[in-house]
Order: structure tokens, then sequence, then C-alpha cells
């Protein structure tokens, strides 16, 4: 049996729950070594029982106190963990994958997320420029309408827009700004003329057109930031779910539109999810921004994050694997369910 030692482990010793282990490959050797920055008090020594090339059975020690049997699997590089009695941080070389016990607790963390992304924002440049996506992003965005948050943020300076829109009318029960205004954008008190909707009377093509000029009019005066690196507009926030085929925004796997390199907004006719016509920000767009939350739970998650986060080799990336801000963070907010494939 070997020892192991993992660094930047965070160690809750009250924890209760389960431990999980950040899916990055290490050669067992490396992790012999001691950690600087972990305190005598929060030590979390793993030994290993077995290791096969796609599983390694660790058994997690605090000081001379077993903890839990554990499987680990597709182990990749940078390991590190972190635990809680609801939450676990799982920090990769794909941004902070935090894993939640359940919905109310994932809302209770992502309303906070938010507010303080929209804090930070707005003490900096004034306001804050934030984008949000369709399905369930807007009930886990539930927490936003109730106090302390409903009175504690500055929804005055709020601007709102949306990475894919449907072009239905904005009463349709397709729309994305229908279903953000139902059950989010009409429970507080953002300014009417700071949600940007498209224009639902023209067709894909030219709706996209309009929303990137309404767009680069807006990065022009400042409401939008702009990435000095890219050129593309930085928001400050961009909220993504995943669809069931690992899709992201409007942009499906192997879509032409995954390889547009030049415009901001782009539309589509062909979507394989009705409704087919759509307009939808680019990854050069979604990869400028300043964060970049990706919000997506359940079981029918877990082959997707299988994807992202184990070390199964295919030969299409799925587009919420092309997700990766070049100066900016990403975050997951995400529960055992679709993290069930990766950790166990
Ligand atoms: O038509 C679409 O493109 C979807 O509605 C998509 O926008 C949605 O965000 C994902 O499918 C995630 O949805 P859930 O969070 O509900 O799983």
């Amino acid at each position: 049996m070997e020892s192991l030692f993992l660094c930047n482990a965070q160690v809750g010793l009250s924890y209760s729950s389960s431990l999980h282990v950040g899916h990055s490959y290490l050669p067992l050797k490396h992790l012999s070594r001691p950690c600087a920055n972990t305190s005598p008090t929060s030590k979390l020594f793993l030994h290993c029982d077995s290791h096969t090339q796609s599983h390694t059975r660790l058994r997690a020690v605090v000081g001379s106190a077993p903890l839990l049997k554990h499987t680990v699997k597709f182990l990749r590089k940078k390991i590190s963990v972190s635990m809680g009695d609801s939450v676990s941080v799982i920090p990769n070389d794909k941004g902070d994958l935090k894993v939640f016990q359940n919905g109310d607790e994932l809302a209770a963390s992502l309303g906070e997320y938010v507010a303080g992304l929209s804090q930070s924002a707005i003490t900096e440049r004034g306001a804050f420029a934030v984008v949000l996506s369709g399905g369930s992003l807007m009930n886990a965005l539930r927490k936003l309408t109730e106090p302390p948050y409903l009175n504690s943020i500055d929804w005055g300076r709020w601007h709102v827009f949306w990475a894919d829109e449907r072009v239905v009318a904005k009463d349709h029960s397709d729309s994305n700004y229908k279903l953000a205004y139902d059950n989010f954008l009409s429970k507080v008190p953002v300014v009417p003329g700071c949600v940007y909707s498209i224009n639902d009377s023209l067709s894909a093509e030219a709706a996209a057109e309009d929303y990137e000029t309404g767009l680069r009019q807006l990065v022009k005066t400042g409401v939008v930031d702009v990435s000095k690196d890219t050129g593309f507009p930085k928001f400050d926030l961009i909220l993504l779910g995943i669809g069931p085929d690992g899709h992201i925004a409007s942009l499906f796997p192997n879509h032409p539109l995954l390889n547009e390199k030049v415009k901001w907004i782009t539309s589509i006719t062909d979507s394989p999810k009705p409704p087919p016509e759509r307009i939808t920000f680019t990854l050069p767009v979604l990869n400028s921004a300043a964060n970049v939350a990706v919000v997506a739970t359940g079981a029918g998650k877990a082959d997707t994050f299988k994807r992202v986060f184990g070390v199964e080799q295919h030969d299409e990336l799925l587009p919420v694997q092309m997700v990766s801000p070049k100066d900016g963070k990403l975050t997951w907010f995400t529960d055992k369910e679709a993290v069930a494939k990766i950790v166990n």
C-alpha cells in the first residue's frame, strides 16, 4: 500500500458527506510529496489500495482517523480536494467544479456568486453586463428574486442579454425572453430599457445582425466591456446551461457555427432542437467573458460531464468542451447526479 498526499487539500474536519477528488491524472509517484500549504489540522492523506489505468481506490485519512473508502475514476494531473457539508469544490484545469447536494443549495450558492460579481463589476466599472440562457437556469437563479438580494443588488445598473434566443414572438412559449421575464426579470427591479431582447419581427439572420449592431453600440459606450486581447465584448458574466447533446447557447455539436471566428452574434435556421430558427453568441464572445458559469444538473448530464472531465478521448469536442474563457474564470454549478460517472 502506498501513502498519498494531496496538494491544496482543504478538509473540513466536521464534514459528514462525500469526498470528491479532482479529475486530473496524477502519476502515483507525484502524490507522495507532502504539501507545504496544508495546515497540520487539515492534512488529507489518501492511501492507495489498488490502482488501474482508469480507477484508483483510495482510502482517505485525516490524521490517523480513517474517513471513508473512495474510488476515483479517471485521475488526471493536478489533483486537489476540498470538502464541505453540502458542496464539494473540485478545482481542475477546466475551472471550478462545484457539486451540490440539492437544488436549493445550488441556487443559494449561485445567488451569492451572481450577487458578488454584480457588486464587483458595478464597483469597478459602474455596470453589470450579464448574459442569460434558457432551460432550467431561470429556476436556479430564483434566490436573486428574494431578500437579501432583491434589496441589496443594484439592479438599476444591470444590463441583461441572451446567449441565444429562439426567433419567435416574445409571448411565445419557446421564447427565452418570456422564460426569463416570467421567472426572473419581472420579479426584480431591472430597468426595462436595459434588457436587450431580439427584434423578433426579423428573420433569424437579420435579428442576429441587429443584435450585434446593438451590442457594438453598447461596447462603444462602455456599457459592455471589451476584451483587450480579442477585441470581442467582455461580458461580466455569461450564464450557460448544457443541452442533452452537449450544446451551449445555440451552438450544436459538429455544426459549422462552431468555427465562427469573426461574428459576435450569428444565426441558425437548422437547429437540431426545435425551434429551428435562433440567434446565438459565437464561441469567441463566450470565451472573451470575464466569467462564465455553466449550470447543469441531473443524471441526464452525466455523460456530458464524463466527456468534459474524464480522460476518454473522442474525435470531436462537444460545444461545452470548447468553453474556455481566455482571460476569465469558468465555474460549473452542478449536482451529484451529473458527476456520478466521474466520481462515485
Ligand atoms: O433549446 C435549447 O437550446 C435549450 O433550451 C437550451 O437552451 C437549454 O439551456 C439547455 O437545453 C439546458 O436546459 P436544462 O437546464 O433545462 O437542462
